[in-house]
């Protein structure tokens, strides 16, 4: 097996006498910065001028322009969109890097794509968190902990690897897991995961079942509860004990439902496309189609979240989580507060 570090492997003195850089105070740049800060490190956050900015002053930390911020850093950590880093890090960064400083990221996307370029005289790695950055945040706040990927792109001091876990033990990823990858592993399967499984794979699965039953004349409501609300509910069953654990804990009808039935929806014409998925990841292809979106100003992208966001599964959605307290949107919250970006 792989060998995984967690806390007691990893001395975080390395980090102890720099100055890290948070640049961004998004879904992670918030959860990195408050974490590393409450790790006993010295953090700056490095922003534009906006709520963002008012939000990070608001929670206690010293916030510098982008400039500055990397300028009096040793280690940079770009928390930015990542459509949004290599002008960032082309005007801002750039000239203020030094020999020796650190140049880290939590996705591979720009470094494997070639986007961002560094010098050779600086270390270049990623700690790459296995998880949304609000639940980053609510974890170490708990106790716990996000699993993490660190990755070694130049080793310029001879120390990268140290800072890497040093860093990713700041995060609370230590008390989790932490696993060495490359930028090439890393940026290939989380954007797999996120696209065919995780988000785009999932959404497709909740809105297609939950368009069966409403077609087939059933409440949206009872659809709702049965296709999404319950999802976290098995789901939490399979993080906690695998799907063995689910499968006990569902009816024996469930079960045998599962065992035929399952194998007809996501049957191997499925696994055909995401291999397709994959391939156009590994080869560039949709990377490429990204940049060109975003270049274009994101007309598609706009088009289909516009349709995405007016989905009944949505309006039902909200109009029953607004009667159940408990049901807290804290992620969409947290990310209205902290980031005015055009999500
Ligand atoms: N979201 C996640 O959970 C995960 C993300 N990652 C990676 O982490 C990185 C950050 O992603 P994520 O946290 O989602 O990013 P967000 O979209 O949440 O980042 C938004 C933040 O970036 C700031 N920002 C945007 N553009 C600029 C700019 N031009 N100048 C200064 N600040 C700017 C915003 O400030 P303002 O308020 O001024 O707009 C805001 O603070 C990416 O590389 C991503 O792939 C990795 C693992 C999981
Ligand atoms: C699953 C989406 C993700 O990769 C993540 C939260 O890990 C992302 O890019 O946001
Ligand atoms: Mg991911
Ligand atoms: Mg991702």
């Amino acid at each position: 097996m792989t060998k995984v570090l967690y806390n007691h492997d990893i001395n975080e003195e390395v980090l102890q006498s720099k100055k890290i850089a948070i640049i961004g105070y998004g879904s992670q740049g918030h959860a990195h910065a408050l974490n590393l800060k409450e790790s006993g490190f010295n953090v700056v956050v490095g922003l534009r001028k906006g709520k963002s900015w008012d939000q990070a002053s608001e929670d206690g930390l010293e916030v510098k322009t982008v400039a500055e911020a990397s300028k009096e850093a040793d280690v940079i950590m770009i928390l930015l969109p990542d459509e949004n880093q290599p002008s960032v890090y082309k005007e801002s960064i750039e000239p203020n890097l030094e020999a020796g400083n650190s140049l880290v990221f939590a996705h591979g996307f720009n470094i494997h794509f070639n986007q961002i370029v560094p010098p050779a005289d600086v270390d270049v790695y990623l700690v790459a968190p296995k998880g949304p950055g609000h639940l980053v945040r609510r974890t170490f706040e708990e106790g716990a902990g996000v699993p993490a990927l660190y990755g070694i792109y130049q080793d310029a001091t001879g120390k990268a690897k140290d800072i890497a876990l040093a860093y990713a033990k700041g995060i609370g990823s230590g008390r989790a897991g932490i696993l060495e990858t490359s930028f090439q592993e890393e940026t290939e399967t989380d954007l797999f995961g996120e696209q065919a499984v995780l988000c785009g794979g999932t959404a497709e699965l909740v809105k297609a079942g939950f368009e069966t039953l409403v077609e087939a004349g059933y409440q949206p409501e009872v659809a709702y509860f049965e296709c999404l609300h319950e999802l976290k509910l098995i789901v939490d069953l399979m993080y906690e004990g695998g799907l063995e654990n689910m499968r006990h804990s569902i009816s024996d009808t469930a079960e045998w439902g599962d065992f035929m039935s399952g194998p007809r929806v996501i049957d191997s014409s499925v696994k055909a496309r995401m291999k397709d998925v994959l391939t156009d990841i590994q080869t560039g292809k949709f990377a490429q189609g990204w940049i060109l979106e975003n270049q274009a100003n994101r007309p598609r992208y706009t088009a289909i979240k516009n349709a995405e966001n007016n989905h009944l599964i949505e309006k039902v959605g909200k109009e029953l989580r607004d009667l159940m307290p408990f049901v807290k949107q804290k992620a969409i919250k947290q990310k209205e507060v902290v980031s005015n970006d055009s999500n």
